[in-house]
């Protein structure tokens, strides 16, 4: 895994300088129809080589997202002291992880975050359990998202931090090999991860942990509960005794061997792709019952004018074929994909698809403001950029109906920018998107798979470090079926 550590202009370790620059988005000239798999889910990913590296033997996760972030996370664990090796398998998107846990964890070492908000909130409390200082750093950008109220809530609990009073990074874990825990108050307005972050260390601290919330609002709730669940699955107590409390008892981890699911929050572009083009994308894979935020786009797509399918086989089918429409949302428990509905959003109002003219309004979501990036500014910088008229609202984003034309979208280094400049670009013939590469965060292969999805040749002569997860079964652009899965992957992949 190369996970570019050291550099912020080393996304995804596969990018050509083009993309590195300006990516022309290409526009839909026809309805699609076709299916599209994704790879592992980055949450699910994160959690699962946490709970590995701590658990009382080893494991091995089947199906793992191979991505920036994913490969940060596996950096760091190695670190502290984890042995995480890659088993080869025959699935399309890369290597198994068998994971050694370490008898103890080391410190004494510096963990490079990138710009995962995952890596630097969940592993600090890990680093707390390691003997020895662990530095942490990150982008630059990076220093600026919240860690405050994750760093007092480990101090009230036992651990030893230096941050200079930043209440970000950098700072430096001085690790005892232990840590009490206990019952704490923490304020998770500004991310959900600072909970998850500790629930799942916890049970390795001499108390476990009492997790009091005291803000007034607590996003994308979803991911605690997936942290819970992947808790439970390894036979620790853990539950949420009431609204905004968290309780994990201490006791062992148990080893087991995960299958990480695909990313539900990755298919939010491809899915919304089926309204922007018109006519139908399926992925495959979709879980029966999931813990994940994307599960909800099966409820949240139709809203714009989608029809959703769900079949028997375990995939989802969404279907474009009239005019996007305008929508009101309140989604405060799914901020991951409010960058993709927001791009649905300035697509309805862009005038020249017959759409009836609706306001949208998208709110619940003020803590995208310290996501990447302070998410709803860039989205209204961007949608102004292509002539849409877009405002900011305390904790949303409101958009009226304009036409939008051709321009460069900027990513901020923010994939779920880059992913949202491609849909639009769907649409609005000549949209260039900056810095396409900063997809590699969490899915390096989504320039392929765009392209691939349009029914487009490569721009590679041959995939590089992910490649193989393609099985053109003609690569005509009117195939329909120019972008599937051979079936014996298909099982296997999703078993
Ligand atoms: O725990 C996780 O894996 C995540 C939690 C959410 O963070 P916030 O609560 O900061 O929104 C989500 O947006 C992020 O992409 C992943
Ligand atoms: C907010 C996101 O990422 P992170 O895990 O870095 O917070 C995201 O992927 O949309």
């Amino acid at each position: 895994m190369n996970s570019g550590k050291d550099g912020d202009e080393a996304r995804s370790g596969e990018s050509t300088p083009e993309e590195e620059a300006h990516w022309p988005a290409p526009t839909a000239a026809a309805p699609i129809d076709v299916r599209v798999a994704l790879p592992g889910s980055k949450s699910l990913t994160g959690r699962e080589l946490i709970l590995a590296a701590l658990a009382d033997g080893p494991g091995t996760l089947h199906a793992p997202l191979h991505s920036r972030d994913s490969a940060l996370m596996v950096d760091a664990l190695r670190d502290l002291g984890t042995g995480i090796t890659e088993v080869s398998t025959d699935h399309v998107f890369g290597a198994d992880l068998r994971i050694e846990p370490a008898a103890e964890l080391t410190g004494s070492t510096s963990i490079g975050c990138g710009l995962a908000g995952t890596v630097m909130r969940f592993v600090p409390p890990v680093a707390a359990l390691a003997l020895g200082p662990v530095a942490f750093d990150g982008d630059l950008y990076a220093r600026k998202r919240p860690m405050r109220p994750l760093l007092d809530a480990l101090r009230a609990l036992g651990a030893d931090i230096a941050d200079e009073g930043r209440g970000a990074l950098p700072f430096t874990v001085h690790g005892t090999g232990s840590l009490r825990g206990g019952r704490v108050e923490l304020d998770a307005s500004l991310s959900s991860q600072f909970v998850s972050a500790l629930l799942l260390a916890a049970p390795r601290f001499d108390e476990g942990v009492h997790i009091v919330h005291t803000g007034s609002r607590l996003p994308s709730v979803p991911h605690i509960e997936m942290t819970l669940a992947a808790l439970r699955a390894r036979g620790v107590t853990a539950d949420s005794p009431a609204p905004g409390e968290w309780r994990v008892a201490p006791g062992p981890i148990r080893a087991l061997d995960s299958v990480i699911e695909p990313d539900l929050s990755n298919a939010a572009p491809f899915l919304a792709a089926a309204l922007g083009a018109g006519g139908s994308v399926t992925v495959p894979g979709w879980p029966a019952e999931t813990t994940q935020v994307g599960d909800q786009l099966r409820t949240l797509l139709p809203e714009f004018g989608a029809r959703i399918v769900t079949h028997a086989d375990g995939s989802v089918t969404a279907t474009g074929d009239g005019p996007i429409r305008g929508v009101s949302l309140h989604i405060p428990e799914a901020g991951e994909l409010a960058p993709t509905l927001i791009g649905l959003a300035a697509l309805a109002g862009h005038g020249s698809d017959g759409s009836d003219g609706v306001v949208s309004e998208i709110t619940g979501i003020g803590h995208i403001r310290h996501h990447e990036t302070d998410r709803i500014a860039a989205l209204v910088a961007e949608i102004r950029g292509l002539g849409g008229d877009a405002e900011e609202l305390p904790d949303g984003i409101r958009i009226n109906p304009a036409p939008l034309h051709g321009g460069v979208w900027h990513s901020y280094a923010d994939h779920r920018m880059a992913t949202t400049g491609a849909l639009i670009g769907l649409v609005i013939p000549g949209v260039d998107v900056e810095d396409i590469a900063s997809t590699g965060k969490t899915l390096p292969q989504f320039p392929e798979l765009w392209r691939r999805m349009l029914g487009l040749q490569s721009e590679r002569t041959a995939a590089p470090a992910f490649g193989g997860f393609i099985e053109s079964s003609g690569s005509e652009p009117s195939d329909p079926l120019a972008f599937v899965l051979p079936p014996s992957s298909d099982t296997r992949f999703w078993a």
